[in-house]
Formats: C-alpha cells, structure tokens, sequence
C-alpha cells in the first residue's frame, strides 16, 4: 500500500489528506520469478526465528515494520502469542534500554523541552496529521520498572501502538508515538556520547506543568480528533496530569486506568475460583498490595468495585484493600503519606511499622497478594506459603514489568503452593505442569483492555473517557471467557482472541459513553448491539486486505 498526501487547508491549520492507494504491481524484472506473498511471509518468519536473542529479533520486526508495515502486522495477527513478548513487554523493555544503541531511523514524534512556546509548529510538523486518531505519550520517566529511561523511552509508545494495530485494527497511518524529552536524572544515560535525548537534567515540576499545558493544547488543536494515552509517567505526574487533564480532552492514564481494568477484570475471575474452593462469600475477599505507586493505587481504586458489585459500600470496600510500599505497611500512624497514598492508608493499625511481607500476611491474612513494586523476587517462598496457610486456592499476581523485576515466577508459585495457586504476571510465563495436570499462567497486563478502550473511544469520538467507560472495559473481559477457557480454569482470554475481545470492549465503552452523552458520534445510537458489533469489526484495519506484493 502506498499512501498519497495531498494538503488542504482547515480551521487556518494546512493539513494533509490520507488516501491509501493500492501498491502497483512492481514493474518486471523488479522483483524476484518467484515472489508468492504466503512464501514470502514463511521467510520472514523463518528470518525471524533464526536469531538467537529477542534484541535482534526486535530489531528485525522493527525493520520489517519499516519495510513492510502489512507483512509485520500479519505475523503479529497469525503469531500473537510469539510476537507479544517480542514487540512489547519484556523484550520492549531492552529495547528502551538500548535505544540510543540500536537506533537505525526515527519512528515517531519527539517534542523536547527546546520546543517550548512552538510546540504547535512542531506537531504540524507530523506527516498523518488528518488520519490521526491516537497519540500514546510518555516522557520515558518511569518505564515498565525500569526507572527514568528518558528519551529511550520512545519504544514504549511504539510498542503500545503496535498492540493498537494488531490488537484492534487502528489503521497504522493513525497512529502516533509520542515521546516528551524534558531531560532525565539518568546519569548513565547523560554521560553516554551515543544517548539521542537531552543532554540536561530533568526540568522541575512548576516548568513541567507549564510544558505540559501548552503540549495538551496544541495537541488538541492541531490533531482535533485525537484521543491520547498517558504512558509511563512517574508516578506523581501521572496522578497529577490525569486529574488536571482528564476533563478537558479525550484521554486515559494506561498505568492507573488500563492497568486497573485489567486486574479488575481477572480478580473476578480469580475470586470466582478461589471462593469455589473455599466457602468464603465473593464479599469477604482481602487484597493485600506489595507497591503503592500509580499502578498500585490506580488497580486498588479499580478493585474497590469489585466489593461494590458484591453490594459493599465505598468504606467496606476500602476497608477490605491494604497498600505496603518500601517503607512497609501503609498505616495514618506511620507519618507523612504522599497524596496518592492516603486514601488506602490503615486506620485500625497503630503498631510500630510493619516492613517483613510473610508478617504482614499474617496480620492481614489476605486471599489476593498483588505486587506492583518493581521487587524481584519479593513473593518468595515463605510468603506464597504463608498465603497458602490462610487460603485453599491463594491469588498471586506478580504484576510487575518486565519479566526479570516480576515478583514471583510461575513454576516457583505453582511448586511452593503445590498446585493450588491462581496465578496471573504482567509479563508472559511459559505454562507448566504439575502432578501430571498442565496449569496456566494468566497474563494481567494492560494491553488486554486499552486497544478495545482506545477503539471504543475513537469510534464513539468521546470527549471524555469516564471511570464508567473504564470499568466496562474491565467487565467486559472478564465476561469475554469461553467455556474452554474457563475449563482450563483460564482467568484471562487466550491472546490470540484479541481482536474478538477488543471488539467486544469496544462495544461496552461505546454503550457507556452513549449512556453518559459523551459521545460525539451520535450516529452509532441507532444501531442494536448486534449492528454495532458488525460495524466495529468492519471497521477494523485488516493487513491480509492491504497486501503489500
Ligand atoms: N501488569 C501491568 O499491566 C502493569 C504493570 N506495571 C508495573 O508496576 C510496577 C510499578 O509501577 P508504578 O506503580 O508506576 O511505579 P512506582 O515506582 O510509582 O511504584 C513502585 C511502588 O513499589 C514500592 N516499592 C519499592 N520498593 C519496594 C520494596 N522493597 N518493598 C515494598 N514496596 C516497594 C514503592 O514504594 C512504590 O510504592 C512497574 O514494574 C510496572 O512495570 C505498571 C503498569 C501496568
Ligand atoms: C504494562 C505497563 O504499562 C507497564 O508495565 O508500565
Ligand atoms: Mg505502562
């Protein structure tokens, strides 16, 4: 496919139509006698698989992008479960890493803080600015649980689009990774003669804000149909720019909201299965949190309806969640809390600070142990014992990314609770069999809601995502499983189902955005739910239609 721009002007901005235009066929002679498209893609899957290190294999998807966006998108649609760790978590996090070092060409906008007072001039500068639908934005200060990453951070944004793509066929022409260079605080990286971004400290929080301001406007000027992701902020920012931000354009926080929604989404799945062990009512559940920083709090605020589904109200709800970060358990006692801590902080605890996770158990006795503190290892096996002792059927979501900070491993869950674990990381784990019974791991990461989130949004062109908008996008994976999913005791869809899931996401945010008249598209009301579908997927870029030979 070939994509022909012509400008026009709008709104006094110059913009440029997109028009896709069928490739012609190469002239003879151009091309190999025998070229044949489903060959072809054998090749590339077989180039692909002949290199020993996920890097390269990065580094080749992310050439074979560039070369043939169509081929690229067709592995990822025929291979999902292959190509997920590869173009997104954990290989994504090497590749942030590494940035500066494997770089070949630029691949997305960087809007650094030197752009100051032209920001708007720098976006115009964006060759799609017509076609384009969904921008996902970091400032690389706190990738995955890799720490501030700077401008390297830039391949998280691809990679989440990616996941757009392949996950919900937003067409890759509206499409745009975003990556805001204000300096980092990662000495290594400022002292590295290869590093692409700034070469300054990270700029401070009042000129931040004032950035940030004039970013978010000139986005919304010149890319009027944008709905944008916040991406991998730090955690204060991203609490920050979420709250001040959120009612005046069309966005969500990925880390606080999408991560949140997925969690959501498999505890109920979790809960069903560990109170059928047991006889303890869905209501009765304690969730016990090792990291209280944007994932942490945003998961803890989303599970709080899971306790009001189950007719508790907001106290006992809140009542039945605890947060532990590095300083131990979360309690008014302790001292000052940072802002976005204090609402979870305990009331009934008055001891002295309580920092020894297998005696914070004890104490708190929970059914679920989330982790979202970075902490390798830190579920061991003292703690998944000790979770075994107050629990038939424990829940144990290592959620941390990527796969080597994770919190605990599967094989080590599944062999320290013999068996009995309900498991779900945020970075893929191989499955794994136990007294002769093949068990699964879950995968509780944000890329099973935010492309259905996104698409949900951008058709329905909401002016505002809502928490409702969210928290159906949770409900509607959870009911997503199939019957053999939920025989193999899955507590998340097989990923090679993600396009049917999106979907079906897509539809819950519409009917919720409709429901709260935030939808612009009024057109889509007239349609039942079986139209709606149809016209979703139709609506679905699809790379087997767009062949590239
Ligand atoms: N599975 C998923 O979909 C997602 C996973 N994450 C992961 O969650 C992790 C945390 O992300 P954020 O909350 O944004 O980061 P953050 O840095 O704001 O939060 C980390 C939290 O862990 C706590 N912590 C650090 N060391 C600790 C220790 N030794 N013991 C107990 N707590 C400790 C910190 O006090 C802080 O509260 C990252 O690894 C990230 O990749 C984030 C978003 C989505
Ligand atoms: C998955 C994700 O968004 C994170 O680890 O930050
Ligand atoms: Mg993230």
């Amino acid at each position: 496919m070939t994509i022909v721009l012509t400008p026009y002007w709008s709104n006094g901005v110059q913009r440029l139509k997109v028009s896709p235009q069928p490739q012609p066929k190469p002239p003879r002679g151009l091309t190999p006698p025998s070229m044949e498209a489903s060959v072809h893609k054998l090749r590339c899957l077989n180039q692909l698989r002949s290199k020993d290190k996920n890097i390269e294999k990065y580094i080749y998807l992310s050439q074979l992008k560039d070369a043939d966006t169509n081929m690229f998108y067709k592995l990822c649609l025929e291979h999902l479960s292959e190509m997920t760790p590869l173009i997104y978590t954990p290989t994504v996090g090497d590749a942030c890493l590494q940035y500066s070092h494997i770089f070949r060409r630029p691949d997305g906008l960087f809007v650094s803080h030197k752009d100051k007072g032209n920001i708007g001039k720098v976006l115009r500068n964006w060759p799609r600015i017509n076609d384009a639908r969904i921008a996902v934005v970091t400032d690389g200060s706190r990738i995955l649980g890799l720490g501030d990453l700077g401008a390297n951070g830039m391949p998280i944004s691809i990679g989440k689009l990616s996941l757009y793509i392949a996950g919900a066929g937003i067409r890759p022409s509206s499409t745009i990774p975003i990556c805001i260079d204000v300096g980092t605080d990662n000495k290594k990286y400022l002292e590295d003669p290869l590093y692409l971004g700034l070469r300054q400290p990270r700029i401070s929080e009042a000129e931040m804000n004032e950035f940030m301001e004039e970013f978010m406007h000139e986005m919304s000027v010149v890319f009027p149909e944008l709905l944008i992701q916040f991406e991998d902020f730090a955690t204060d920012k991203a609490f920050s720019f979420l709250s001040s931000f959120r009612d005046r354009y069309p966005l969500f926080n990925d880390d606080i909201q999408g991560t949140g929604a997925v969690v959501l989404s498999g505890f109920l799945n979790a809960a069903k299965l560990s109170s059928a062990a047991s006889d303890r009512p869905l209501a009765d559940h304690r969730i016990l949190f090792l990291g209280a920083g944007s994932a942490g709090v945003g998961v803890g605020m989303q599970l709080m309806s899971f306790f009001k589904l189950q007719g508790l109200s907001e106290e006992e709800a809140r009542q039945r969640i605890w947060l532990v970060d590095s300083q131990g358990l979360i309690y008014d006692g302790r001292g000052k809390l940072a802002e976005h801590k204090k609402f979870f902080s305990r009331k009934d605890y008055s001891g002295p600070p309580m920092t020894d996770l297998v005696e914070i158990v004890n104490h708190v006795k929970p059914t679920a142990l989330l982790g979202l503190s970075t902490i390798k290892g830190a579920f061991n096996q003292a703690v998944v014992e000790a979770m075994c002792a107050h629990n038939s059927r424990p829940i144990v979501f290592p959620l941390s990314n990527p796969v080597r900070l994770s919190e605990c491993e599967f094989a080590d869950a599944v062999e320290w609770s013999r068996g009995r674990v309900i498991f779900a990381s945020g970075s893929p784990f191989p499955e794994c069999s136990y007294e002769g019974r093949t068990l699964y791991p879950g995968q509780g990461n944000n890329m099973y809601v935010f492309p259905g989130i996104g698409l949900g949004a951008i058709l329905a062109k909401a002016s505002t995502v809502t928490d409702s908008m969210i928290e159906a996008s949770s409900l509607g994976l959870a009911e997503s499983l199939t019957d053999e999913e939920r025989a193999f005791e899955l507590i998340y869809p097989r990923v090679e189902r993600i396009r049917d899931i999106s979907a079906q996401i897509a539809l819950s945010v519409i009917r919720v955005a409709q429901k709260e008249s935030v939808d612009r598209n009024s057109q889509l009301r007239q349609l039942d739910d079986t139209e709606l579908l149809k016209y979703i997927k139709g609506k679905m870029w699809d790379p087997e239609h767009m062949s590239h030979l």
